[in-house]
């Protein structure tokens, strides 16, 4: 029987992006300002055209502007950073956005780099991610930060509690850390060589789990009334519902850590529907300070 919370992250990235349509409105009617967000994608991988089309439909939807470029891939490493390049010098275009992972061909440190770290709505360059190391006001990448907003909504204040992140990938591992450290949590990060992972869990009062491997951390490692916000999304197969049939799993073992934890993201409609919300309002702050607009203004 579970008996923790369900954080319903697709209810809440609703009201994030129902915030993110009011200062749109605002940007239009007191300062003239239509956001623009811009998102490139190489090559066909199916699944990131799905994400890329719920991108540009819920932009759309907050009433900003979205430009949308398909390229192919065998797309050349100067052609890509062209691209970028125009989009850096086009005022149209408040945010960036280039769909990872790139075809093997091109450095993807390369093509970040590109982005005018103030249009770098995913807070991927280093510019970024040193301002969000040292205290700074940089971009925030999106997963990390509604991965916050979802445990601040759960736990308010998160002082002196204690947080393992499991991962520690440039876009969730490290800036998770650092967003929590700086909300005064004891900060733990996890990794494949890290030596007893469920005693390290088990530790935990907050649980963030991004490995993107199916169901890799145990309900039985999860501290009694913990809260545990799952990042991975790994279709498995699901033969029990058919041939060929597949369905969406975290990186927690979702119904064993459901009985122990006090409160949990589901997946799917968890942290995948506020990393998009989180990637709209990040437009709209960059925007905001691409025009000197103070956002707690409009
Ligand atoms: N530069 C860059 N920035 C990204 O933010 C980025 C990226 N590249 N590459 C791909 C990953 C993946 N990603 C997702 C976002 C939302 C969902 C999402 O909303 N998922 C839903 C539905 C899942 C489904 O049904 O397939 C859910 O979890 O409920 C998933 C995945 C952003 N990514």
């Amino acid at each position: 029987m579970p008996t923790a919370k369900l954080i319903d992250g697709k209810a809440f990235s609703a009201k994030v992006r129902e915030g993110v349509a009011k200062d749109v409105t605002a940007l239009k009617t007191n300062h003239g300002i239509t956001p623009g967000l811009a998102v490139v994608i190489v090559g066909e991988d199916p699944a990131s055209q799905v994400y890329v089309r719920n991108k540009v439909k819920q932009t759309a939807e907050t009433g900003m502007n979205s430009f949308h470029f398909e390229m192919p891939a065998d797309t050349s490493e100067d052609v890509l950073l062209a691209k970028v390049n125009e989009l850096n010098a086009d005022p149209a275009v408040n945010g960036i956005l280039v769909q990872l992972p790139l075809p093997k061909h091109i450095n993807e440190a390369a093509v970040i780099d590109a982005i005018n770290p103030e249009k770098d709505v995913d807070g991927f360059h280093v510019i970024n991610s040193g301002l969000l190391a040292t205290g700074g006001k940089g971009m925030v990448p999106c997963t990390p930060l509604g991965c916050l907003l979802m445990l601040q909504d759960t736990l308010g204040d998160m002082s002196g509690k204690k947080a393992i992140v499991v991962g520690r990938s440039n876009i969730v591992g490290k800036p998770m850390a650092q967003l929590l450290l700086d909300a005064n949590c004891t900060v733990t990060i996890a990794h494949s060589r890290t030596k007893d992972l469920a005693g390290e869990v088990a530790e935990a009062d907050i649980v963030v789990a991004a490995v993107g491997r199916a169901e890799m951390v145990k309900g039985d490692w999860i501290k009694e009334g913990a809260t545990v916000i799952d990042v991975g999304i790994n279709r498995i197969d699901a033969p029990e519902r058919g041939e060929g049939k597949s369905r969406l799993v975290g990186d927690v073992e979702f119904g064993a850590a459901a009985e122990r934890a006090g409160a949990i993201t589901p997946v799917p409609g968890g942290v995948g529907p506020m990393t998009i919300a989180c990637l709209l309002k990040n437009t709209v702050t960059a925007t905001c300070r691409q025009n000197n607009i103070d956002p707690d203004t409009l």
